[in-house]
C-alpha cells in the first residue's frame, strides 16, 4: 500500500531544493534513457530546441549510470526513463534505485509504452515526478521537465528560453519557402477595402486603377468567394460614377421569369399582380454602375434582351411598347467558365464579346498564399472585440495547415473560418485538432523535418527497422490526435481507414487513450 506519508518522504528524498538560487547551475541537467534510438534521438532534439538544455541521451541505463556517476552527486539533475528496455535485462525504476544507492539527487520521469497499475504503483513508491505513458505529445514532457525545474528545483519560467521548433514549410507543398508568420496587411497591402500581397492581386488592383475611369464594360472571372464583387465596387468608386448608385443583381438568384421585370421594370397590369408600373435595376442604375452578378446563370431568352441593351443603351419595361435611354456601366461576373459554356451553347456568343471587352480574372487564394497570413490578421482584427478578450493564436502545425490547404471557398471560406473559431475558441490557442478534419486531409508531408528530429547514428541504423519504428510511432501520433477514430487517423495518414486497421492488426498496435 502507498500511503501519502511514505510518498511524501520519497520526494523529500529525492527533491530536497537548492539552499538559496546562486547554488543552482544556469540550467538544469537532464538525462534521457530510451532504448527506441529514433524515439530518444527525437526526444533528445525537441527538448533541446523547446527548452535550450542540454540532454545526455543514452540508449542503454549501463552507460547512463556510468556517465552520471562521474559526475558531482550533489547536483540534482532530471532524469527521463523508460520503464522497460527491450533486451528484457534492463527496467527503469531499478535505474531509479541504483541511482538512488549512490546517493543522486534528481527527479525521475518515467515513460512506458505498457500502463499497468502495478508499474503505475511501483513507479510512485519510488517517488517520480510523473508517470507518462505513451504515445504521448512532445510537448506534454517538455511541459513535465519545466514544472519539474520550478516547483523542485527552484527555477522560474525566465530561465528558460522557450522555443516551440518552427516548421519551415517545404517548397514542394506550399510554393513558398519561409516560417509562416501571421503579419497584420500595411499600407500598401489595401486597395478599396481589398487585401492582398502577392503579384497576383497587385495586378488585379493595377487593372482596376486603369479601367476604372474609361467608362467601359467590365467581365470579371473567378472562382467563388474571390472577392468579384468587391472588385466591381472597387471600380464604381474610383469611376466618375462614384456619386451615382452601383446596383448590383444577382442573376443566379431570381427565378428566370422574375429577372426581366427585375432588371428592366414593368408597367401597370404587364402580368397578374403588377398592379402599379415599377423602376428595372437598370433604371436604378441610371448615371451609377449595374453589377450582374452571376451572368452564366442568365436564362438565354435574357441574354437576347441583354445584348439589346448593350447595343441601343436602351430598356424596354415588361409590357412596354417604347424604350428608355440608360446610361449605365455595366460589370459582369462568374464563377463559370464562359468561354466553355458559349461551347456548350448555354451562352450566348455575341453577348459574351460584348461583355468581355475589360476582363479582370481572379486567381483562387491558393494561387497567392502568399496573402493568407494577411487576410488571416484583417479578418481576426474584424471580428476579436476590442479588449482582445476573445482573440485567438495558431499553434505552428495548425498555421501550417492553414497555409497547405487548398480554400476552395477561397477568401469567403478563410473569413467564415476565422468569425467561426474566434466564436468557439476565443482566447485561446488554435491547435490542428480545432480545425475542421478536412485541413488535416491536406496536411503536407514535411519530408524535411525529419532531418532535423532524427540523424544518422554514428554507428549506422537499421533501416528496415527505423522505418517501421517511423510507421508505428506516426500511426500512434495519429490515433492519438484523433482520440482513437481510426477514421480520422487514417485520414491524416492518407490511407485507407481499412489499410490502417490491418496495419494496426498486423503490427500488433494497440491505442490506449
Ligand atoms: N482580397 C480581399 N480582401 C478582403 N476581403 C476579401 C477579399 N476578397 C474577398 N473578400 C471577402 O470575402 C467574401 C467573399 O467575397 P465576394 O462576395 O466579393 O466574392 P465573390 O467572388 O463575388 O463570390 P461569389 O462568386 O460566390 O459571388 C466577402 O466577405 C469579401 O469581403
Amino acid at each position: 500500500m502507498v500511503t501519502k506519508e511514505s510518498h511524501l518522504n520519497e520526494f523529500e528524498f529525492l527533491h530536497n531544493s537548492y539552499e538559496s538560487s546562486e547554488d543552482k547551475p544556469s540550467l538544469p541537467e537532464v538525462f534521457l534513457v530510451e532504448d527506441d534510438l529514433i524515439f530518444g534521438k527525437t526526444l533528445k532534439k525537441f527538448i533541446q530546441k523547446k527548452l535550450g538544455l542540454e540532454v545526455s541521451y543514452h540508449s542503454d541505463p549501463g552507460a547512463a549510470i556510468a556517465q552520471i556517476n562521474e559526475r558531482s552527486s550533489s547536483e540534482q539533475f532530471i532524469l527521463i526513463t523508460d520503464i522497460s528496455f527491450d533486451d528484457g535485462g534492463a527496467d527503469g525504476l531499478l535505474l531509479i534505485d541504483l541511482l538512488k544507492e549512490k546517493g543522486h539527487k534528481f527527479i525521475p520521469i518515467v515513460m512506458t509504452g505498457f500502463a499497468s497499475i502495478e508499474t503505475a504503483i511501483a513507479a510512485t513508491k519510488k517517488g517520480v515526478f510523473h508517470y507518462l505513458t505513451k504515445p504521448f505529445e512532445l510537448d506534454v514532457l517538455t511541459d513535465l521537465i519545466m514544472k519539474a525545474a520550478i516547483s523542485k528545483l527552484g527555477y522560474t519560467e525566465k530561465d528558460f528560453k522557450v522555443e516551440t521548433p518552427k516548421v519551415t514549410i517545404p517548397k514542394k507543398s506550399t510554393g513558398i519557402e519561409r516560417s509562416f508568420k501571421i503579419e497584420a496587411p500595411n499600407e500598401e497591402d489595401i486597395f478599396c477595402g481589398m487585401i492582398g500581397r502577392s503579384a497576383k492581386m497587385k495586378q488585379v488592383f493595377e487593372r482596376i486603377e486603369k479601367v476604372a475611369s474609361s467608362g467601359s464594360t467590365v467581365f470579371i472571372n473567378g472562382p467563388s468567394g474571390t472577392g468579384k464583387e468587391l472588385i466591381a465596387s472597387a471600380i464604381h468608386s474610383l469611376s466618375q460614377r462614384v456619386d451615382n448608385p452601383m446596383v448590383s443583381v444577382n442573376c443566379g438568384a431570381i427565378p428566370g421569369e422574375l429577372l426581366e421585370s427585375e432588371l428592366f421594370g414593368h408597367e401597370k397590369g404587364a402580368f397578374t399582380g403588377a398592379i402599379s408600373s415599377r423602376k428595372g435595376r437598370f433604371e436604378l442604375a441610371n448615371k451609377g454602375s449595374i453589377f450582374l452578378d452571376e451572368i452564366g446563370d442568365m436564362p438565354l431568352l435574357l441574354q437576347v434582351k441583354l445584348l439589346r441593351v448593350l447595343q441601343g443603351r436602351v430598356i424596354e419595361r415588361v409590357g412596354s411598347t417604347t424604350t428608355t435611354p440608360v446610361d449605365v456601366r455595366i460589370i459582369t461576373a462568374t464563377h463559370r467558365d464562359l468561354e466553355k459554356h458559349v461551347e456548350d451553347g448555354n451562352f450566348r456568343e455575341d453577348l459574351y464579346y460584348r461583355l468581355n471587352v475589360i476582363p479582370i480574372k481572379v486567381p483562387a487564394l491558393c494561387e497567392r498564399r502568399e496573402d493568407i497570413p494577411l487576410l488571416i490578421s484583417y479578418f481576426l482584427s474584424r471580428f476579436v472585440s476590442a479588449d482582445g478578450r476573445n482573440s485567438i493564436e495558431f499553434d505552428d502545425e495548425s498555421l501550417e495547415l492553414l497555409l497547405a490547404y487548398d480554400w476552395p471557398g477561397n477568401v469567403r471560406e478563410l473569413e467564415n473560418l476565422m468569425e467561426r473559431l474566434v466564436i468557439l475558441r476565443g482566447g485561446s490557442v488554435i491547435r490542428p485538432s480545432d480545425l475542421p478534419v478536412k485541413f488535416l486531409e491536406r496536411a503536407p508531408m514535411h519530408l524535411n523535418s525529419y532531418d532535423s528530429l532524427i540523424s544518422l547514428p554514428e554507428a549506422g541504423i537499421d533501416l528496415k527497422m527505423a522505418l517501421s519504428n517511423i510507421e508505428d510511432s506516426l500511426i500512434l501520433q495519429a490515433l492519438s490526435k484523433t482520440a482513437g477514430n481510426k477514421n480520422q487517423a487514417s485520414k491524416l495518414l492518407s490511407m485507407n481507414r481499412t489499410t490502417l486497421i490491418e496495419k494496426m492488426k498486423k503490427k500488433q498496435i494497440e491505442f490506449q487513450q
